[in-house]
C-alpha cells in the first residue's frame, strides 16, 4: 500500500466554514476548525477564510496542533482580465504560500466561470471557451507555473465543476497547451465523478503531472437530483451532493491503488463542503479518517 513516508494527510476546512457561501458555518471559529481536524488525526489544512492573514500568528495556531498548510486556492482571471492583474495577486499568494512551507499552489480559472452563482444551473450553462481563450489561459498558466518554480514550488491546476476546465476533454487540452515543467495538475475525484467523468482516466494518463490530490465523494441520488431539477453548483453544495471519502457513492479503492503503486508524494486531503449543520465536521472528518485507515493503510 502506500508508502507512509511519502504521503501526508490533510483535511479542508470547507467542511466547517465554506468559502463559497460564508454562511454555511458561519458561527464555527478557526480554533475549533483546526483544533477538531487535528482531533480527527489530519496532519495538514488548506487555507479558510477564518484563518489568520498573519504568517507567524497562523505557524503559531498551526504548530500547536501538529498542523501545516498544504495549499491554498487561488483564482485566476487569465480569460476575462489582464494578465498582469492575476500576475500581482499570484506573486502575493505564492508568496505567503512560501513563507508557510507550502509546495504547490493550487489555481483554478475563474474567467467565466458560473460556480459562484447561485441560480444559474450547472449542467446547462458551463462555459466552454474559444480557442483565443483557450491560448491565453495556456499562457498565462505557463508564465505563472514559472513564477512558482522561481521559489521551488509547484502551479496544480484545479478542474472544476462549473468551469471552463472541468471535463476530462478540458483537462486532455490544458495538459496539451501547457509546459510540463511549469503547470502540474490537482486530481479531485468528486468534481471528476459529479462532472460525469471517469477520475481514473485522468489519474492514470496523468500521473506524472498530479502533484496535489483532493479527495472527495458525491451522492448519486443528489447529483441526480441537481440534473433533474436544473441546480446550480452551490444549490447542489447545500443539497448534500458532497461527503468524505468513504459516505458517498464513489469507489476510492482503485485510486489508492494507482497512487499508492505510483511515485506520487504529497498531499492526500480530504475535501469535502456540506452543511455543518446537516453534517457535522467532527464527525464527518473522522469518518474520512477511518476509511483512509481502512481502505488505504494510511
Ligand atoms: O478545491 C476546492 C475549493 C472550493 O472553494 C471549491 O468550490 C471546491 O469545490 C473545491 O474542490
Ligand atoms: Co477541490
Amino acid at each position: 500500500m502506500f508508502d507512509k513516508n511519502a504521503i501526508q494527510l490533510g483535511i479542508a476546512p470547507i467542511g466547517w466554514t465554506n468559502d463559497d457561501m460564508p454562511e454555511l458555518g458561519g458561527d464555527i471559529t478557526f480554533e475549533q476548525c483546526v483544533s477538531e481536524m487535528a482531533l480527527a488525526g489530519f496532519t495538514g489544512t488548506e487555507v479558510g477564510n477564518k484563518y489568520p492573514k498573519d504568517v507567524d500568528k497562523l505557524k503559531n495556531s498551526l504548530q500547536l496542533r501538529g498542523l501545516s498548510i498544504a495549499s491554498a486556492w487561488f483564482s485566476a482571471y487569465l480569460t476575462t482580465k489582464p494578465y498582469e492583474e492575476t500576475q500581482e495577486a499570484f506573486v502575493k499568494h505564492r508568496d505567503f504560500l512560501y513563507a508557510m512551507g507550502s509546495k504547490v499552489i493550487v489555481v483554478s480559472e475563474q474567467g467565466k466561470s458560473i460556480q459562484g452563482e447561485m441560480d444559474t444551473p450547472l449542467f446547462e450553462n458551463k462555459p466552454i471557451f474559444s480557442e483565443q481563450e483557450w491560448h491565453v489561459l495556456a499562457d498565462g498558466l505557463n508564465k505563472l507555473g514559472e513564477l512558482a518554480k522561481e521559489k521551488d514550488m509547484k502551479l496544480v491546476f484545479h478542474h472544476h465543476m462549473g468551469t471552463g476546465v472541468q471535463t476530462s476533454e478540458e483537462i486532455d487540452r490544458l495538459m496539451d497547451m501547457t509546459e510540463e515543467d511549469f503547470v502540474y495538475l490537482l486530481f479531485d475525484t468528486g468534481h471528476l465523478y459529479f462532472s460525469g467523468d471517469d477520475p481514473l482516466y485522468i489519474l492514470n494518463k496523468y500521473l506524472h503531472r498530479i502533484k496535489h490530490v483532493h479527495l472527495k465523494d458525491v451522492r448519486n441520488d443528489v447529483a441526480e437530483l441537481v440534473k433533474r431539477e436544473k441546480l446550480s453548483f452551490l444549490q447542489a453544495v447545500k443539497e448534500g451532493v458532497f461527503t468524505v471519502p468513504g459516505d458517498g457513492s464513489y469507489d476510492f479503492k482503485p485510486v489508492f491503488e494507482m497512487l499508492s503503486q505510483s511515485t506520487y508524494k504529497g498531499w492526500l486531503l480530504v475535501e469535502a463542503e456540506q452543511n455543518p449543520e446537516k453534517a457535522n465536521p467532527l464527525e464527518y472528518a473522522l469518518i474520512a479518517r477511518k476509511y483512509l485507515r481502512e481502505e488505504a493503510g494510511i
